[in-house]
This record gives structure tokens, sequence and C-alpha cells, in this order.
């Protein structure tokens, strides 16, 4: 009969299923009591997981061991190794690639303006799925938290789904997406903050069965005010698009959207000017509704490229498609085209 010295011994060279480290070295040993008279030893073992089948196969493994070596008897129980070991011998390595510990190529493009109602959600929306065209796979989130406006511009009308506890995204035009509006009733105005705001936003990364994909879209909230901070903290570092009209003062408060995207770690690669003009269908004259050079300043400021001017327009009606998507081989679906493959090469 052994020794505990010797029990040890003969043990401690078995791996932790799950660390794949000997149980010597992560002190899995916790207890032994030989009792001679009786030809028993009882073992505490501690595993990284416990109540598995690689635990039942280290437990005959380690019971036969001891029964070659003289004992009748062996008790045998185990423990939960404590979390810091765990930790010391899980290399981040062995963390399962998530888009959030930059283990997966995805790229991210955000994109951003410095108020409300400029198009960015449209132009999110168009470049994706432009993106789609082009052969890349593409998903957006929509984390505009105040104006959540995906769905409805993609004709979505389906909620996303449930496969065991992950989301399943929803796809239209060859585009998966998920959406803050999927998680609120009616419509309500949403008023999330801090923690949960956080929580939720991680969840849409982590938690949503993503298909691979090449590029992820974050459409944000517009502005520069805490929603847009936070939001921007919260998310890996993009790279990002400005959208601007082309008044001056748009393209002002726009300006610091982008000084706000620069501080928080994201890189710019663009602005685009959308609603620059109107173009008569009749005559082709085009008319500066909104003024001009608002785009080129602030494309200046910003020390980047106006990407686009994009014209006032909807998609065709005609074309039966619902939402803000337009066709392929509509004149602003094709600009969107251009956007898109500036988009690939300029990627950083
Ligand atoms: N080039 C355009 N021509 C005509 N209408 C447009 C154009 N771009 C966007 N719009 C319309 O303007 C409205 C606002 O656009 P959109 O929702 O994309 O803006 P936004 O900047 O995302 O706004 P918010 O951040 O407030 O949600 C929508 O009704 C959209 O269809």
């Amino acid at each position: 009969m052994l020794t505990k010295e010797q029990v040890i011994e003969q043990i401690g060279v078995l791996k932790d299923p799950f660390l794949a480290i000997p149980l010597a070295e992560t002190s899995g040993i916790e207890e032994i009591v030989i009792k001679e008279e009786k030809q028993h030893v009882s073992l505490k073992i501690a595993l990284a997981k416990v109540n598995t089948k690689e635990q039942m196969d280290l437990q005959q493994e380690i019971v036969a061991k001891l029964k070659q070596h003289g004992f009748q008897t062996v008790g045998l129980r185990f423990a939960q190794l404590p979390e810091e070991v765990i930790k010391r011998y899980k290399s981040v390595d062995d963390e399962a690639p998530t888009l959030l510990n930059g283990k997966l190529k995805t790229k991210f493009l955000a994109i951003a303006s410095g108020k409300g109602g400029v198009g960015k959600s449209t132009v999110t929306v168009n470049t994706a799925v432009a993106l789609a065209r082009l052969g890349k796979k593409v998903g957006i989130i929509d984390a505009d938290i105040y104006g959540f406006s995906v769905p409805d511009m993609m004709g979505v009308t389906k909620r996303p789904t449930l496969r065991g506890n992950r989301i399943v995204p929803v796809t239209a035009h060859g585009v998966q997406m998920i959406s803050m509006g999927f998680f609120v009733e009616d419509n309500e105005p949403v008023i999330w903050r801090g923690p949960r705001l956080g929580k939720m936003l991680k969840s849409f990364f982590t938690e949503v069965e993503w298909d691979e994909l090449d590029y992820l879209l974050l459409d944000l909230p517009p502005g520069t005010g805490d929603m847009a901070l936070a939001v921007h903290t919260i998310i890996p570092s993009s790279q990002e698009l400005i959208i601007t009209t082309p008044h001056p003062t748009a393209a002002f408060v726009a300006a610091r959207a982008g000084q706000m995207a620069r501080n928080t770690n994201h890189h710019i690669i663009g602005v685009i000017e959308n609603m620059s003009y109107f173009e008569s269908k009749v005559t082709n004259q085009r008319e500066y509704i909104f003024g001009q050079g608002g785009g080129e300043k602030l494309a200046a400021e910003l020390k980047t490229k106006l990407i686009a001017q994009l014209p006032l327009g909807q998609p065709d009606e005609e074309s039966g498609v619902r939402g803000s998507v337009y066709q392929a081989d509509h004149p602003i679906g094709k600009r969107y085209e251009e956007i898109a493959s500036y988009v690939i090469d300029n990627f950083m």
C-alpha cells in the first residue's frame, strides 16, 4: 500500500482534463486520507469543470491506479478549482472567439452624425446592402437607441428568434441585422442608461449568433450627448463614417461628433454628405436646397475625404421594395456601391 506522498506521486501526474495541466501543479489534490487497516484511501480532487464525462473518465483512471497499488476501496470526491487558479492556466488564447475579444476577422464600421435626421440610418442600411452585393458577409447592429429605424428601413417585420439561449439575427437584402427596436414594445421610446445600455449592447456582440461576418456596421446614436458617448465607448475600436447635410451649421456639429469618435479610439475614414441637392428628372438641373459646402468643410476639418455627395431621393416605389433600400441599378444605388468599394479599399 502507498503512503500519502506516494499517492500524490501517482495521481499528481494525471492531468486536469480541462486545463491539460497535471493535478500536482494545479494543487488539484486537495485531500488524502489513508485508512491502512481497511486498505482504504479517500481523495478530494478539484477540477476546472465538474460533473462532466471527462471527470468520470478521470475517476475511473484514479480508482484503477490506486487499486493496482493495493487499496481495496477508493473514495473520491470532486470539487471546483478556484477561479483564480483556472485563470492562471487558461491563457487568453483559450477563449472562444467572439466579436468583442478581437479573435474574429470582422471589420467594424460605425456610422455617426452630429445630429439626427441627416440620413445616418439610410446610409448604414444602403452601404451594408451594397457591401453584400459586392460579395461581403455583412451585419448591422442598430445601436441608435433614440431612433432605431434599421428594421423598418430594411422592410423587415420579422423578429429575431432564439436558438438555445442565442439570438438569431434577422436577415434581409443579404444582410444580417439586430436592433434595439426588436426588444421594445410598440415603438416605445427607450431610456436606457449606464449598465443596462452597456449590457444590451454587449449582448449584441456576444449573444447574437452572427454567421461569419466580414463587416459589421454600427448605426450609432446621433450627436455628442451622453448616449452617443456611451455607445462610442462600449463598441470595439471601429473605422467610422461621418454623415452630414451640406449646411455649414450641420457640418459644424458633425465636426464635434468626429472629434468624439477620435477621443474614443475610433478612426474616421471619410465623410458622406447627404441631401446634397435635388436633381430635376425633367431638366436634370440641380438645386442646392440645403446650401453647399458642408461636407467639404467637414472633411477638411477632420483631415479626411469627402467620399460622396448624395442627392435627395427615395427608392423607386414601383420596384415594390418596402423600406429605404435602393435597387442596385438605381442611380443612388450605384453611388452606394462606390461608397462600399471605398470602404473595402480604405479599411485600415
Ligand atoms: N437623400 C435623401 N433624400 C430624401 N430623403 C432622405 C435622404 N436621406 C434620408 N432621407 C430621409 O430622411 C429621414 C431621416 O433619415 P435617417 O433616419 O436615415 O436619418 P438619421 O440621421 O439616421 O436619423 P436619426 O439618427 O434621427 O434616426 C428618413 O425619412 C429618410 O428616409
